[in-house]
C-alpha cells in the first residue's frame, strides 16, 4: 500500500541472520568483547574449547554479555557465534610454543606433579601467587590454573587479594573459597555467581570474605595488611583439617602492582609471606621478578623449602578496562547479587527501618569524619549512604570494633534511601528478616551509583 506523500509502506525486514561458525585451530583464541546492553551467544559445535581453563559443553549456548574475554581450544574446534560482539579478533598461532598458554599450561603440568607427590606423603601442596602490573592477564591465568586442577580432581583454596575484583563476591572484598566443581562460564565476575538465596545451576562455593571498602590496597595499607593476615589465618585454618585441600595448595590472585612502587611490592610481599607462597609467578616483569626473587628467595616456606620466583610471559590479549567498564562491571555484579540473572531470579526484600535500630560503622575516611581514619565509627544518617551497598558482618553489634571490623561477611544489604530527619532508611535486603542484630560495614568503595530501585 502507498501511503500519498509519505512514500511507499515498507516491507517488514527480513530477520538479518547473525550466526556465523569459527573454525580454530589447536591454541588459537577467539577474543571477544561485548557490552553491556547487548549479548552474544556462543555454542562449541565440535573439538574443544575452553574459557579461562572451564571447557564449554558440546551444542550448549553460552550467553555472554558486558564481557572482554576470550575462548581457547587446545586441540582445535568449531564455534557457532550468534550475535555481534563490540570487538573480535582470532589470534593465531603457528605453533604451541608461540603462545603463553603454553608456558601457563606447562605451570599446570607442574603443580599437578607437585599436588601428586603432596597428596601421597600427606604434605601441603604448591602455594602460587600470581602477580604482575597492571593488565598482565594475572586474574585469567589464576582462573585457569584453579579450573585445571579441578578438571583433574584437585581442590584448590583460591584466594583473591585484590579488592577492585570481587572473586564470589561483590568488588571492595577480599576472599577465598575452596574450588571443587566447574566454575560458570557466563559469570559475571568469572567465578560465579556470589552466593546469595536463590537455586544455583553451577553449584556455589561458599567463600570467606572480608570487607576492605576501598579499591586500592595503598589507599589504607594498615588495614589491607590486617585483613590479608586474616584471611590466610582464617582461611588456612578452616581448611588445613581437609587433606585433599590441602594437597591441592592455594592459589593467590593479587592486585596490580606498579614495578617501580616501594609500598605496592611491600604488600606483595606481605601476601606471599602470610599464605607461606612458595611459587609466585611474575606475568610480564623481569623488574619485578628481580625484586620479589630477592627479598622472597632466601624465605624458608617449609622444611627446606625455598620460594621459587619464575617469569612468564603476559597475553598481548588481555583487554584493557577503563573505570566506566569496571563501574558497570561493578552495577551488574550488585544487579546480580540482589535480583539474580536470567534463568535464576531472587525476591529481594525492601524494608523500611529506624536508623537508630542498625549499627552501621564507617571505615575510616578522614574526608567526613576528621583524622580518625584508623578504624571504624558509628556513621549518622546520611544522603552519603544512598545508593551504597553496606556489608554486614559476621559479629556482634556488641563486639570491639577490631573485631568488628576483621570480622568475615554474612552478604550485603542496599540502601535505597536515607531519611536523614525523620532517621528512616530503606534498605534492600538478599532475604526478608530482621537486620539489627548484625553490625554493617560502610566502605568508600564502591561508590554509591544507580537507584536499584528505580
Ligand atoms: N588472551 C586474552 N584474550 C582476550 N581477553 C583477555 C585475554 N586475557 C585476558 N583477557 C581479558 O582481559 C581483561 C583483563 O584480564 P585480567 O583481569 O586477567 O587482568 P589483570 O592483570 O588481573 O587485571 P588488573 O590489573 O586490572 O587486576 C579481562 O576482561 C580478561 O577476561
Amino acid at each position: 500500500m502507498s501511503i500519498p506523500g509519505l512514500g511507499r509502506e515498507t516491507q517488514p525486514a527480513a530477520p538479518i541472520s547473525t550466526n556465523r561458525t569459527l573454525t580454530l585451530n589447536p591454541f588459537w583464541e577467539w577474543r571477544f568483547e561485548v557490552g553491556f546492553n547487548s549479548e552474544i551467544k556462543v555454542k562449541l559445535i565440535s573439538g574443544t574449547a575452553e574459557k579461562d581453563g572451564t571447557e564449554l559443553a558440546s551444542q550448549q549456548a553460552y550467553r555472554f554479555s558486558g564481557v572482554k574475554s576470550k575462548i581457547l581450544t587446545l586441540q582445535g574446534c568449531k564455534i557457532q557465534v550468534d550475535g555481534i560482539p563490540h570487538d573480535e579478533f582470532v589470534a593465531e598461532v603457528y605453533q604451541p610454543t608461540d603462545s603463553p598458554m603454553n608456558s601457563y599450561l606447562n605451570l599446570h603440568f607442574k603443580l599437578t606433579a607437585m599436588r601428586e607427590t603432596a597428596a601421597a606423603g600427606g604434605t601441603d601442596g604448591p602455594r602460587v601467587l600470581i602477580c604482575g602490573s597492571h593488565n598482565t592477564g594475572k586474574t585469567s591465568v589464576a582462573r585457569t590454573l584453579a579450573s585445571y586442577a579441578t578438571r583433574v580432581g584437585f581442590q584448590p583454596l583460591v584466594v583473591n587479594a585484590d579488592p577492585k575484583e570481587g572473586m564470589l563476591a561483590l568488588p571492595g572484598t577480599l576472599s577465598a573459597s575452596v574450588l571443587a566443581s566447574v566454575l560458570d562460564i557466563e559469570a559475571v565476575d568469572g567465578w560465579g555467581t556470589t552466593p546469595t538465596s536463590g537455586p544455583n545451576q553451577v553449584p556455589v562455593k561458599l567463600p570467606l570474605v572480608f570487607f576492605y571498602g576501598r579499591a586500592s590496597p595503598t589507599e589504607a595499607p594498615d588495614q589491607y595488611r590486617e585483613l590479608v593476615t586474616r584471611l590466610a589465618g582464617t582461611a588456612t585454618s578452616r581448611f588445613s583439617h581437609d587433606s585433599s585441600v590441602r594437597s591441592s595448595g592455594i592459589i593467590v590472585d593479587t592486585p596490580a602492582v606498579d614495578e617501580k612502587s616501594r609500598a605496592e611490592t611491600d604488600l606483595l610481599v606481605h601476601i606471599a609471606e602470610e599464605f607461606s607462597v612458595n611459587i609466585v609467578i611474575v606475568l610480564g616483569s623481569s623488574r619485578l621478578t628481580a625484586e620479589l626473587s630477592k627479598r622472597l628467595s632466601h624465605e624458608e616456606t617449609g622444611p627446606g623449602e625455598k620460594t621459587h620466583v619464575i617469569l612468564l610471559d603476559k597475553s598481548d590479549g588481555v583487554a584493557e578496562r577503563d573505570e566506566a567498564f569496571r563501574e558497570q562491571t561493578c552495577e551488574a555484579l550488585i544487579k546480580e547479587y540482589f535480583f539474580g540473572s536470567v534463568g535464576r531470579t531472587l525476591s529481594p526484600a525492601t524494608q523500611q527501618v529506624d536508623f537508630d535500630s542498625l549499627t552501621i560503622y564507617r571505615l575510616g575516611d578522614s574526608s567526613i569524619y576528621g583524622t580518625r581514619d584508623d578504624g571504624i565509627m558509628v556513621a549518622e544518617p546520611s544522603p552519603l549512604m544512598t545508593h551504597s551497598t553496606l556489608a554486614i558482618a559476621h559479629a556482634s553489634t556488641k563486639d570491639s570494633p577490631e573485631t568488628i571490623r576483621t570480622a568475615n561477611l554474612m552478604g550485603f544489604v542496599y540502601v535505597a534511601d536515607v531519611d536523614k530527619e525523620r532517621r528512616k532508611m530503606k534498605i534492600l535486603a538478599p532475604v526478608a528478616g530482621r537486620l539489627g542484630d548484625r553490625p554493617f560495614l560502610w566502605g568508600s568503595w564502591p561508590e554509591p551509583f544507580v537507584n536499584l530501585l528505580g
